[in-house]
């Protein structure tokens, strides 16, 4: 008869019965908050949502099931909690023992205080598992090694050559581990990790690419730093605020209005330039552009194409506003200056204000204009010409290709 080979089955173990003194903190370190997320919670999340692993159990302290449930309580899935013992060993054991009967073959077990995991990761270990019945993740020491006396006195620099600093998830089939855990509890020596204990056991333990990111949080700077992390990366995913500045200047030449702001102001002379020389709307066009560094209006309307020559303006930041759109951003305000010694922009600001807005597809309250001549100075103060000077301000989602 043949023997069926049971599909398998994975399952996470994550041990969390630690009282975390290295850290300190009025509450054990797995309870922590980072960015607003339990740790415990965090690093839960990570394998509940990983479509390869089937079940999740998490080992705490007896004293701890208030916390426990503040920390994962809106998690949907987990096994019901075992309690743990006076080392990690003890509460990996006590893990295993509680997965035996759940039709598990094979265990990635994990700290709770790794809460930066990737998916890949726990693939590369499941992989692993393929060929091996124990599968470590640990990155190679980078950092040369001092060994030290009490008295902080190097006595020696040992080799890093083959050394590999030990992470988890381990991953291991499970009966072979819960048989080695089983065996090593009444063993004299005390392990820090479970490779540890399949060594000892005569299982050989492959070695997968762990990550450095993947720490474990173990000091008060390492939960600093992992906040500060997270609270970042959450803050560019929620977008990033650009701002892009736009300047222009035209001469006046003969003519009855000047175009600003996408209104026609009667006047004894008219601009003369690119398209209808809206210097207004030219300085918006090149800050909306400036912000989502995209070229400038020069780039993707040539003054040297005659389709151009006499164009009403308004498509220009129509388009500029469409490029920010359609790199799901939105454009949160704009702010004009016009240097002008005639005509007067008073009254046509809200006129103008208007205008841009429309244009824009932002509100009326987004969009600053204001007026001042030169004083008389240069070639604005000798009313020879006009200058407008913009700044727009845009909210984008961040991207990959952004940082
Ligand atoms: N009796 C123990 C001790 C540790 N752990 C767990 O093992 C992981 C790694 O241990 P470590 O960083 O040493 O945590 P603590 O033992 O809590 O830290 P400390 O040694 O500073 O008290 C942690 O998720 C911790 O909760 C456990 O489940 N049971
Ligand atoms: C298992 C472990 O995370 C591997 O690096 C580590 O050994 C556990 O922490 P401890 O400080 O050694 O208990």
């Amino acid at each position: 008869m043949t023997e069926t080979i049971p599909s398998p089955r994975f399952a996470a173990l994550i041990v969390a019965a630690g009282r975390g003194v290295r850290a300190g903190g009025e509450v054990p370190k797995q309870y922590r908050k980072l960015a607003g997320q339990a740790i415990l919670g965090r690093t839960t999340a990570r394998f509940l949502s990983h479509p390869r692993i089937d079940e999740v159990l998490v080992v705490i302290h007896a004293d701890d099931a208030a916390l426990y449930e503040a920390a994962v309580g809106g998690q949907p899935g987990l096994l019901p909690f075992v309690t743990g013992g006076a080392t990690r060993q003890e509460s990996v054991r006590r893990g295993l023992e509680a997965l035996a009967e759940r039709g598990i073959t094979h265990v990635l077990i994990h700290d709770a205080v790794r809460p930066f995991a990737s998916p890949a990761l726990i693939d590369r270990v499941i992989d692993g598992l393929a060929a091996s019945d124990a599968v470590l993740a640990a990155s190679p020491v980078t950092d040369t090694l001092k060994r030290a006396d009490a008295g902080a006195i190097v006595s020696g620099t040992v080799s890093r050559d083959n050394l590999h600093a030990a992470e988890t998830p381990q991953g291991f089939r499970l009966d072979a581990i819960l048989e080695a855990h089983r065996r090593a509890a009444s063993a004299p020596e005390h392990f820090t990790d479970d490779a540890g204990i399949a060594e000892w056991a005569g299982i050989p333990v492959r070695l997968v690419l762990g990550e450095r990111s993947n720490i474990k949080l173990t000091l008060p700077e390492d939960i600093e730093v992992a906040d500060t992390r997270l609270r970042m990366e959450e803050q560019l995913r929620a977008g990033e605020t650009r701002v892009g500045t736009g300047y222009d200047v035209h001469s006046f030449t003969e003519g009855s209005s000047v175009w600003l702001g996408g209104v026609e102001i009667p006047h004894d002379r008219k601009l003369s330039g690119h398209s209808d020389a809206d210097v207004a709307l030219h300085a918006l066009t090149d800050a909306v552009l400036g912000a989502i560094a995209d070229g400038d209006i020069g780039d993707h309307f040539p003054p040297s194409d005659p389709q151009w020559r006499g164009a009403s303006s308004d498509r220009f930041l129509a388009f500029a506003a469409e490029r920010v759109r359609a790199r799901g951003g939105v454009i949160v305000n704009l702010d004009l200056a016009i240097i002008a010694e005639e005509p007067r922009i008073g009254p046509h600001r809200d006129a103008m204000r208007a205008r841009i807005a429309e244009i824009a597809g932002i509100g009326a309250g987004r969009v600053g204009v204001k007026a001042t001549t030169n004083e008389k100075m240069g070639f604005v103060g000798r009313g020879e010409g006009i200058a407008a000077i913009a700044t727009a301000t845009i909210r984008l989602p961040f991207t990959e290709e952004d940082a």
